[in-house]
């Protein structure tokens, strides 16, 4: 029910009991040593409902679990009526209810096959069709820059959402891309990151695509003036703008106040969130870079995913059983964090994009009734690709004071298979030892075995893994389109149905808001010192040391 605390429900308070007596008892090498079949009961297979050719195993039996805790975990998701509120969703209700607003990503990768009336929801194909168009022409050639050259630069300017998802299915999808069509993002404020990108672009042959969901976030807005004026500088006549810069927006009258024209404006609708929005007009960038075709397939492996998570029973449900699991360790094991650790160079970018997805979707402390919730809700989000994070913060990770879950994923095959693939089998060799380490450590006794007689105590003790760390594994055979598209779709179910169970707006950012205020009130006042007005000493004291040391 709306608003509902998690902490009411039956099976939260059964899942705190078998914390505190089953806790000790959840020891993994026990575990495993107790049941031959236990990755046989706590994995699944994926596979997708309309490809088969499209699958992946999720393997969950390194979690602190036990079939009881597991079937607890499911009883509080069909307590919290998650089925229910997904179906809200995909019906277009307005689930986001502090802005009113029906929560409908769904609807942008379901090709008409599920009926939604929400206004917009039957105009999706026409945008896709614009997509289509304009990337083939672009990517083929047949659209010129104002001097009559081919197209082989875009540059993608958003922020957030507007950047995020972009940015990382175009890393993700490399092995798919045009190679002679470079991209580059621009996101940040700091004059730096668009100064550096256009030092690399062709005023000629480059393409800004302006991507804002509002057209009227401040770093977009004035990065896109900014490029405008360096184009500009170059190109002399506004005329040519026509040709150099497009924009992605639900906000038509900021579009053409702005100088682009209604005919090189990609729709979108207020109903889908920016953290939710690669699927829209916003994968513009992504359609340009790997063709529309890939896109689309990226589209339909999303849909897929929607499917099995609209229609698989909760045991079976993979969204559903990660959100469990992070709810075990987030709410009972006290876990600050969740890492995403992919062992694949393409997802570079995954960690970094569900920081977004995930944060900023169930970073709330008030339920949708307003109270205030006593509970832990969203995780901190964090990551890096294998191997690299090994080299750097796994000692924290295997040997530190915090239980940090972690989700492992990886490629059974990859796109470069160097060295007759040597690269990618030592690169799997990691990604399975890791989860290995992580769970059943290495005791006392085998480090003194190891070590001999003479080795002293404490570096004994330095050498024990007391394990027991969770993971989930995932492994894929291919990332292609449609399995990238299955596993980002994975982790925006995952945080709805924790969302659902935390009785939180997942869909609004209110949080973001204050800083956003405040910066508009500096900004005015960063003249002289006089105008320095109505702050803390600590604010008012950083501002007029910069005043007095800036040179502009
Ligand atoms: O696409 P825009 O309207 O420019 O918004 C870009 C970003 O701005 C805000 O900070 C929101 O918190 C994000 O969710 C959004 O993705």
């Amino acid at each position: 029910m709306s608003g509902r605390l998690a902490t009411d429900y039956p099976a939260w308070q059964k899942l705190q009991q078998l914390y505190d007596t089953q806790r000790s008892k959840l020891v993994l090498r026990d575990l495993f040593a107790q049941d031959s079949q236990r990755f046989a009961k706590f994995s699944r297979e994926y596979v997708s409902p309309d490809d088969s050719s499209v699958r992946f195993l999720l393997d969950f039996s390194k979690n602190l679990i036990n079939e009881e805790i597991l079937d607890t975990l499911l009883q509080l998701v069909g307590e919290a009526e998650v089925e229910t509120f997904r179906e809200k969703m995909f019906a277009g209700e307005h689930i986001n209810t502090s802005e009113d607003r029906a929560v409908l990503h769904v609807a942008l990768r379901n090709f008409d096959e599920w009926k939604i009336s929400e206004a917009g929801a039957n105009e999706v194909s026409g945008v896709l069709a614009h997509i289509k168009e304009f990337s083939d022409a672009v990517r083929s050639g047949a659209w010129k820059g104002y001097t009559g050259k081919t197209i082989n630069t875009i540059v993608n300017i958003g922020i957030g959402g507007s950047d995020l998802g972009p940015v990382m299915v175009t890393e993700a999808l490399k092995a798919y891309s045009k190679r002679d069509l470079t991209a580059h993002f621009i996101s940040n404020i700091d004059g730096t990151h668009l100064a550096e990108t256009v030092r690399l672009c062709d005023p000629e042959t480059t393409l800004f695509i302006i991507a804002s969901k509002t057209f009227t976030t401040q770093e977009t807005i004035t990065n896109a003036t900014s490029a405008r004026d360096w184009f500009l500088a170059t190109a002399k006549d506004k005329a040519h703008v026509a040709k150099h810069f497009v924009a992605l927006s639900t906000n038509t009258k900021a579009v053409t106040e702005f100088g682009i024209s209604e005919a090189n404006m990609f729709q979108f609708w207020d109903w889908v969130g920016g953290r939710y929005s690669l699927w829209s007009a916003i994968g513009l960038s992504i359609a340009l870079v790997i063709g529309y075709d890939n896109f689309e397939l990226l589209l339909k492996g999303a849909h897929s995913m929607d499917k099995h998570f609209r229609t698989a029973p909760l045991k079976e449900n993979l969204p559903v059983l990660l959100a469990v699991l992070g709810i075990w360790y987030n709410d009972f094991y006290g876990s600050q964090t969740h890492a995403l650790l992919p062992y694949d160079q393409y997802l570079h970018k995954f960690a970094d994009y569900f920081q977004q997805g995930d944060m900023e979707s169930n970073g709330k402390s008030i339920t949708k009734g307003g109270q205030r919730v006593s509970y832990q809700t969203g995780p901190i989000i964090w990551g890096a690709a294998g191997t690299n994070g090994q080299h750097s913060f796994y000692q924290l990770v295997h040997q530190g004071t915090k239980l940090i879950p972690a989700d492992f994923l990886a490629p059974a095959t990859t796109h470069n298979p160097i060295a007759g693939s040597k690269h990618h089998r030592i690169l799997l060799s990691n990604f399975f030892a890791q989860p290995e380490a992580l769970a059943f450590g290495k005791t006392e006794e085998e480090v003194r075995k190891e070590l001999g007689p003479n080795a002293s105590e404490p570096l004994v003790k330095s050498k024990v893994f007391e394990g027991n760390r969770p993971s989930n594994s995932i492994i894929f055979p291919i990332l292609d389109p449609q399995t990238l598209g299955a596993l980002i779709v994975l982790y925006e179910h995952k945080i709805f149905t924790q969302g659902v169970i935390w009785g939180i707006n997942s869909f609004d950012q209110m949080g973001v808001e204050l800083g956003k205020v405040l910066a508009k009130n500096i900004l005015s006042q960063l003249g002289s010192p006089e105008d320095v007005t109505n702050h803390d000493s600590s604010t008012a004291g950083l501002i007029h040391y910069y005043q007095k040391y800036r040179k502009e």
